[in-house]
């Protein structure tokens, strides 16, 4: 599943923002617009939106897309292939118009699993018809309801051995790093200063760095003992090693 050679995943989370034109050696990403705001100032959109393969908003992101680019000729071109959920949240002129510009919207009253859930289980049945592996890039994944951005993290956990999930938020693309090495590639134009490393949903690791301006080295991390926040990126690759799944966060210049 994992981009890995000799053992060592590679990564790079703002290959999404950087794209010019389709990158055939990249593989293909769905987009998930969740239900928080689309900053004005999140200049990278366009290229998110552009470059990926299938673009669903989870219930209210519909809402979220509309208002983003109402009054602007920018909403008739940002036209999403589905809106899927309970769809208690998606109000029904945004409905409606998606409806006539060809979106599929689909409901779905589960109320055992989310409307991100949802989005990601379409993912799932689309590549069952096309046999395309995707990628998925969530959209507004913090802010605002602690319960949700819990969630949000979750399912990197749920589906870390099934894909890559990138938890974009208006200032951070957070990934989960399952055990063993990982190298991952910083664009510092874009990306940092700040970063973390986060051992949530774990009882505790033992992780080594190097490429940060505080390394760990065989350190213990865990809550309520040490967690690395407030990091820096002092290079363009960091190497993280852990003996447990973690969670990588990165600040955007964007
Ligand atoms: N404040 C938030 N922070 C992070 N993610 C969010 C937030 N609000 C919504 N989301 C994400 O957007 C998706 C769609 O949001 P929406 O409000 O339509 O969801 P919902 O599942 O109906 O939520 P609920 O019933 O708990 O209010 C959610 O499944 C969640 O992943
Ligand atoms: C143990 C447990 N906790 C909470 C919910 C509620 N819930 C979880 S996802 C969801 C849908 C939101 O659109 C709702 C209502 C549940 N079902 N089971």
């Amino acid at each position: 599943m994992s981009t890995s050679l000799k053992g060592v995943c590679f990564w790079s989370v703002t290959k999404f923002l950087t794209r010019v034109g389709k990158c055939i050696s990249e593989p293909p990403y769905a987009l998930i617009i969740l239900n928080q705001p689309i900053s004005r100032r999140n200049n990278v959109f366009h290229t998110l939106w552009e470059n990926a393969n299938l673009k669903i908003c989870a219930d209210g992101g519909g809402n979220q897309l509309y208002e983003a680019f109402e009054g602007t000729d920018k909403q008739q071109m940002y036209i999403p292939h589905y809106i899927r959920g309970d769809l208690d949240s998606l109000r029904d002129d945004v409905k409606d118009f998606y409806i006539s510009k060809g979106a599929e919207v689909e409901r779905d009253p589960d109320q055992n699993s989310t409307d991100f859930m949802k989005c990601i289980e379409l993912v799932r049945r689309k590549e069952r018809e096309s046999s395309v592996k995707h990628e998925i890039v969530a959209l507004g994944t913090f802010g605002g309801r602690v319960d949700q951005a819990m969630s949000n993290i979750h399912y990197l956990y749920k589906l870390k051995n099934e894909r890559r999930i990138y938890l974009l938020s208006d200032q951070n693309m957070t990934i989960l790093l399952d055990k063993g090495k990982h190298q991952i590639h910083c664009n510092q134009a874009i990306e940092g200063p700040s970063c973390g490393i986060i051992p949530i949903g774990i009882e505790r690791a033992i992780v080594t760095t190097t490429g940060l301006e505080w390394n760990l080295t065989n350190s213990s991390t865990s809550f309520g003992e040490m967690i690395s926040t407030s990091n820096h990126l002092t290079n363009d690759i960091v190497m993280i090693e852990t003996d447990s799944p973690i969670l990588w966060t990165v600040e955007l210049k964007i």
